[in-house]
């Protein structure tokens, strides 16, 4: 890897569900501040690939690294102390509090820090500043204190974002960050992650291949439960094998 040290990486990953082989030897490298897309057809594997990053499923075989750690059976919650962040659900924002105050918790629950009140947790300054300040990095600052139920759907995507990149993951998970957008929020959702390039060391999980291309500085696809190709995007999309087993199909 020219002597860079990837901010993850799976060696061998091996995953299977009976008689399903989903993850079938997989070597993957996050290099540092990359954007590093996977793609490939339904079924290929890609959920399960996230799962067993974040914890959620255990390799049958294989290991993984974040950073200088090994975390292939670590507990979800010490990866994410440990850095790893991941994109919420919109249902993981509390829609009675402010758009501040959830962009607040999710610091709080970061940062180990243990507020016996919440009002003082909403009042201390060395959460209430990064908050707005990622608010103003997602597009959100005008509206931090306006309750979140009163946010459009865009908005609350906008809203997740800033809780992801609050706690500053060292590897950020985006796990079809488009979905469910139209294509105006596509547009603003692309915009966004690109405003992100270089800060965040990115696995990206989507089907809108617009946003991919637009948005990776290399790409791994998937197919059976193997890498069939890394590149970036440029020859991902001339690699006939690629071409041939997926990309050719949708286009
Ligand atoms: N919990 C499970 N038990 C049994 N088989 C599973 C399980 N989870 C996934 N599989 C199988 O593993 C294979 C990979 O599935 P996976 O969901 O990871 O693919 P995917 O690329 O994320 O697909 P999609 O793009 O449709 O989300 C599929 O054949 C699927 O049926």
């Amino acid at each position: 890897m020219n002597g860079v040290n990837p901010a993850l990486s799976t060696r061998g990953l091996v995953k299977r569900f009976s008689g399903v082989l989903a993850s079938d030897n997989v070597d993957f490298d996050l290099l540092p501040g990359e954007v590093h897309a996977i793609i490939g057809p339904n079924g290929a594997g890609k959920t399960t690939f996230i799962k067993q990053i974040t914890g959620e499923h255990f390799p049958t075989a294989g290991r993984i690294t974040l950073g200088d750690t090994d975390i292939t059976r670590m507990r979800t919650d010490r990866r994410i102390l440990l850095g790893l962040g991941r994109s919420f659900q919109v249902t993981s924002v509390l829609r009675d509090l402010t758009v501040l105050e959830n962009v607040i918790l999710a610091v709080q629950a970061k940062s180990g820090h243990s507020f016996k009140f919440w009002h003082r947790a909403v009042e201390a300054s060395e959460l209430r500043e990064p908050a707005l300040a990622t608010l103003a990095d997602v597009g959100l600052r005008a509206k931090a204190d306006l309750p979140s139920r009163v946010l459009a759907y865009g908005e609350l995507r906008q809203l997740e974002m800033a809780m992801v990149i609050a706690s500053n993951p060292q590897v950020l998970l985006l796990d079809e960050p488009m979905a469910g957008m139209g294509t105006v929020e596509s547009r603003l959702m692309v915009e966004l992650l690109q405003s992100f390039r270089g800060r965040f060391s990115t696995i990206l999980v989507e089907h809108d291949m617009d946003a991919v291309f637009a948005l990776a500085d290399r790409i791994s696809v998937l197919v059976y439960g193997r890498i069939i190709a890394t590149g970036s995007p440029a020859e991902i999309r001339e690699n006939p094998q690629v071409r041939a087993s997926y990309l050719g199909e949708a286009a």
